[in-house]
């Protein structure tokens, strides 16, 4: 095995789907452990990767380790595999806050550390990935975790102090999206549109409208420009979002998503 994953959820999940399609690790290269049997199951029906219900066998058989259980679970999980890791292991935190002065703390010896904030569109292949490494991580060893990320969308390494930033505009902003999304679909639905219809409607419109700034470099309010007619029906709806707080309430969001993550 090359690649462990100590518990595999969403994050988990999406990340090896990338891996497995994009060929960047075979099925038995990876194991994964999980908490529960009848995850360890998912996990085997879903991805056909080993399993296993010992965190301590993931170190043992794999150099790199991804912790992927929920931040509350990274302090109990190092103390069970700390003593089974040696300086050729690479270990890689997921959750906000996990700096990686805490992971190496934690860990007790020196180690090759890595941080990354996915997301979860990784599941299809589209997400966005912050990533920053301790001192300890070669070229090679970075151009390995960035093959890994880039199976499931793209990367971007950025300095460590970023990634509060990264969890809060790429990490968590799925769910706002998805919030949006749902509150255009319910508006449509009450214009008389049949809800399925009005998801396929609400999320094609981010869909192109993320695509369209992504493939054309233009600035986002040039893009909303080119929607507002004088006098039309855009320009109104901008006028209510404004009149109730629309970008102070994502600011705001998305602030408070990244103090949070400053103090985990
Ligand atoms: N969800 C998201 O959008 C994002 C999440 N992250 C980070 O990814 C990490 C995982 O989150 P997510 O995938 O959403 O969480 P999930 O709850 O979906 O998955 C957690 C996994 O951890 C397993 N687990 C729990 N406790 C243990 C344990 N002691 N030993 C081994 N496995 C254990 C669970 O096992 P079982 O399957 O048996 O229940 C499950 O597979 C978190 O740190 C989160 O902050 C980062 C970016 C985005
Ligand atoms: O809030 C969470 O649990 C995760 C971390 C980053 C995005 N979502």
């Amino acid at each position: 095995m090359k690649i462990g994953f100590i518990g595999c959820g969403n994050m988990g999940s999406a990340m090896i789907g990338g891996i497995l399609k994009n060929g960047v690790f075979e099925k038995n290269e990876i194991i994964v452990s999980n908490l529960t049997e009848e995850g360890s199951r998912r996990s085997r029906e879903k991805l056909g990767v080993v399993t296993t219900l010992d965190n301590c066998e993931v170190v043992k058989n794999a150099n790199i380790v991804i912790l992927a259980v929920k931040p509350q679970f990274y302090e109990e999980v190092i103390g069970e595999i700390k003593s089974f890791l040696t300086p050729q292991h690479m270990i890689v935190g997921i959750a906000p806050g996990k700096t990686l002065a805490w992971l190496e703390e934690k860990c007790e010896q020196p180690l090759k550390v890595v941080r990354l904030m996915p997301n979860t569109p990784a599941q299809v292949g589209a997400g966005m990935t912050g990533a920053c490494v301790n001192d300890r991580v070669t070229e090679e060893d970075l151009d390995q975790i960035l093959a890994i990320t880039n199976s499931f969308g793209r990367t971007e390494v950025v300095p460590e102090r970023l990634m509060d930033a990264v969890s809060a505009v790429s990490g968590c902003s799925p769910a706002y999206v998805f919030m949006f999304i749902e509150a255009m679909a319910d508006a449509a639905v009450a214009q008389g549109m049949p809800r399925k219809q009005a998801y396929q409607f609400a999320a094609q419109a981010v869909l192109g409208s993320a695509k369209l700034l992504l493939e054309t470099g233009m600035h986002p309010g040039e893009l909303k420009d080119m929607v507002c007619s004088p006098a039309g029906t855009t320009i109104e709806g901008v006028r209510i979002l404004e009149k109730n707080g629309f970008r102070s309430a994502v600011f705001e969001a998305l602030q408070g998503a990244a103090d949070k993550g400053k103090k985990m």
